[in-house]
């Protein structure tokens, strides 16, 4: 920063006072102090208490500086004059040899610290911009003065990390230096009360409260009661001052990004004879925007840009605070540090627009009335310090209702992922056949026993060892399935019961086994026939209770797993034949299930077609569709060898190949017993001698009324049209609206 037209010599006695100014004291990035130039009052700063501002440093002179009224060609102004300090006045880094002119922004180093001198209120809660590389204030002419070397101390503010405000890192702290300027009258009194041991002990007596509201936060369970929590910490901290708490709910956070003013405080405490009353706006405005230094005031007695009126029209005010409310995350501190290093436009006032989320949380706004002492550095620190707890302690409110929030949720999609699983798991059909086994898995599944489930190829035995996990005490555990044909016989050993590393070629890490996985739930063996006689009898081992050892291992585990074991053998017969153990079978053949072949189970065919039906045609948004009569008589009458998987794979197939508009708007597709792919089972009648019913046979309308005749041929031409109706019509030489009363008839008689 370069001097400017302040080097002028101002004229000595000024005629009229100049408009009231500010000497901005920055500490730290979170907090400025705000001294009042108001008045034909000459402000002498220097190390002696006489002084109205006093700079408690052995680098200060005894009466060092002084501010006062001066009147030049433009009128009445502030000079600044350099009393024959020892060490000197700067303005903008140029030491001043003569009365000097204040300007809008000028930088005053003074013993160290670091004063900005400004008239507009908006800049009073911006945090300094701070020399990058971090030095102390630097002489204007670089040099060092004679006397420097009479003290060690090192108080500029620029020496100071921007963002860590409670330790300068020197052994001295910033803040706490900085904080021993006092003003104008208060200066005698505070000096009586401020000595060095004075200042600590006020700062323990602030750790009472501030601890005290740690602890009654940390168990607070809302907002309101965090709020109660930090007025309560306040009034102890501020005595004898005016307090209100802002707290900005979504819709004051709303109405203040639209450049709305401040809706009343949540909470207020007025101690007798005071009243309190808002800040005015033009201060607010400032300290909502993003980044803002909390302030302290003094000397505002008359000031309307620092407090608002009585009844009386009077700003009977003698100091204030006003601090947002703003949480610091390591993120957060950053960022300030960013824009205390460049973004922040100096020169530009307020009203910018805030973007909702930059918004303090709230804000704490402290006076004193007029005749009460001053406000005092310390007291804005601790206001901020209460501040950032409470902002810490809301923040894991929030959090964990978020958490809670998001916990329900998970809930509500796991519930229902489990009624989805539960339908998935669901052993579908009425026959009687199928009602044994539904009730076989309803005595069992409760039951720690061992279940050996028996059938053809595809009948649903695994549906079957799922249910059984599903509706047992195990169901929150895991359900572990292995096939016992897919692997060879060292593989399966390996799969069963898990290997060490190096165990054998290609082991090349420790892995564990399926019955280590399924510990605490199901494990369920799928074609157990197929496994060896060795391995037949490791796993009867363990389903006797006996620990294991992983293969190359030694060490022995024990686990808690129920066993299904599945097979479409017959294994009396495999014992007969001695290649299944009959020790092992006893074992596995403590309830046997046997799932019967959907040849046998009667209607049970279209149920479970329909059930097919309706799944693919909504996963592959073919909208509603159905089967036709010849349709479900061809279902019924196929032998199915493959058993359910079979018919699953037919109806799959056929929606499809079904049209992609089948079941379009107001139409229920169906599905002609030629769209089923299954081939006849030999002497079996012809299910169908026509071709697919969509692309033109006539063999199955012979069946057909004339009506239904007609609607088949509607639909056929509507399926060329791809579902226009319009051209459909034009094809069948009917009106539009014939077309679609017709289709409305045709749905009403579906349904
Ligand atoms: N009653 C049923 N209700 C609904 N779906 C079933 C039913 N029975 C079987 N399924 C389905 O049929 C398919 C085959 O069933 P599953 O795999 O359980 O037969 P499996 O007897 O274990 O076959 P494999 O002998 O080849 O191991 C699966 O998609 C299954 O969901």
């Amino acid at each position: 920063m370069t001097s400017k037209s302040n080097t002028s010599e101002p004229a000595a006695a000024p005629a009229k006072s100049p408009p009231d100014a500010y000497l901005v004291v920055h500490r730290g990035m979170r907090w400025t102090d705000v001294i009042r130039l108001s008045g034909e009052v000459h402000w002498t700063i220097g190390r002696s208490s006489s002084n109205p501002i006093v700079l408690r440093s052995a680098q200060s002179s005894r009466q060092h500086a002084e501010i006062r009224p001066s009147i030049t060609a433009d009128g009445p102004v502030w000079a600044i004059a350099d009393l024959n300090s020892r060490n000197g006045v700067s303005v903008n880094s140029r030491r001043i040899q003569a009365p000097t002119v204040l300007n809008e922004a000028d930088q005053i180093e003074i013993a160290g610290f670091e004063l900005t001198f400004t008239r507009n209120p908006a800049t009073l809660t911006r945090p300094p911009e701070r020399n990058a590389s971090g030095a102390g204030v630097a002489k204007a002419d670089g040099s060092q003065s004679a006397d420097d070397g009479a003290t060690q101390d090192n108080l500029g503010i620029g020496s100071k990390d921007a963002g860590s405000d409670f330790d300068g890192g020197n052994g001295e702290s910033e803040v706490d230096v900085v904080s021993q300027i006092m003003t104008s009258g208060l200066a005698r009194r505070m000096n009586r009360d401020s000595s060095s041991a004075g200042e600590s002990e006020m700062r323990s007596d602030a750790a009472d409260p501030l601890l005290a509201m740690a602890f009654a936060l940390g168990r607070a369970e809302s907002i309101e009661e965090c709020g109660e929590t930090l007025m309560q910490t306040l009034d102890d901290l501020l005595s004898g001052s005016t307090i209100g708490l802002y707290l900005f709910d979504a819709e004051q956070r709303a109405a203040l990004v639209q450049g709305g003013g401040l809706a009343p405080p949540r909470l207020v405490r007025q101690p007798t004879g005071t009243r309190y009353r808002r800040p005015p706006s033009p201060l607010v405005e400032p300290i909502l925007q993003p980044q803002s230094a909390a302030i302290l005031a003094r000397n505002v007695l008359g000031d309307r840009r620092l407090a608002t009126e009585n009844t009386a029209g009077e700003i009977d005010v003698e100091s204030i605070i006003l601090a947002p409310l703003r949480p610091v995350s390591r993120g957060n501190a950053q960022s300030q540090k960013a824009a205390g290093d460049s973004k922040l436009d100096k020169g530009s006032s307020t009203g910018k627009a805030i973007a909702e989320n930059e918004l303090p949380v709230g804000l704490v706004h402290v006076t004193t009335p007029a005749g009460q002492p001053a406000l005092t550095p310390n007291q804005l620190r601790n206001v901020v310090a209460a501040g950032e707890i409470f902002c810490q302690a809301i923040r894991s409110i929030h959090r964990e209702a978020s958490l809670t929030r998001s916990l329900k949720k998970s809930e509500a999609v796991i519930n229902r992922l489990r009624r989805q699983l539960a339908g998935r798991i669901q052993i579908l059909g009425n026959s009687e056949p199928i009602r044994l086994v539904q009730q076989q898995i309803a005595q069992v599944a409760p039951t720690p026993s061992v279940v050996l489930v028996r059938g053809e190829s595809g009948v649903g035995k695994e549906l079957v060892a799922s249910a059984i996990h599903h509706a047992s005490p195990r169901r929150d555990g895991p359900l572990v399935c292995l096939n016992c044909a897919a692997l060879s016989k060292d593989l399966l050993e390996s799969e069963l019961f898990g290997h060490e590393e190096g165990a054998f070629t290609g082991a090349t890490q420790q892995k564990r086994g399926k019955f280590e996985a399924a510990s605490g739930g199901t494990l369920m063996l799928d074609e157990i026939g197929e496994m060896s006689l060795d391995l037949q009898a490791k796993l009867l081992r363990v389903l006797e209770g006996h620990s294991f050892e992983r293969v190359g291992g030694h060490s022995q585990i024990r686990v808690d797993v129920r066993v299904v074991a599945a097979t479409h053998r017959d294994l009396r017969v495999m014992v007969e034949q001695r290649t299944f153990r009959e020790d092992l079978f006893y074992r596995l053949n403590v309830v046997e299930i046997l799932v019967p072949p959907l040849r046998e189970r009667g209607r049970d065919v279209v149920l479970l077609a329909n059930h097919f039906l309706q799944t693919f045609a909504e996963s592959m948004a073919r909208g509603r569709l159905k089967f036709t009569a010849l349709a479900e008589k061809k279902l019924q009458r196929h032998r199915w060898p493959g058993n359910v998987r079979e018919l699953r794979n037919v109806i799959e197939r056929a929606v499809v190949m079904s049209p992609m508009d089948a079941g379009g708007e107001g139409v229920v597709g169906e599905l002609d017993a030629d769209d089923l792919m299954i081939t006849p089972v030999a002497g079996s009648p012809k299910e169908s001698s026509g071709k697919n019913s969509r692309s033109g046979g006539y063999a199955d309308d012979l069946r057909l009324s004339l009506a239904e005749l007609e609607m088949r041929h509607i639909r056929r031409v509507l399926d060329s049209t791809g579902g226009n109706k319009s051209r459909a019509s034009t094809i069948l030489g009917i009106e539009r609206s014939t077309l679609d009363r017709k289709l409305k008839k045709a749905q009403k008689n579906d349904n």
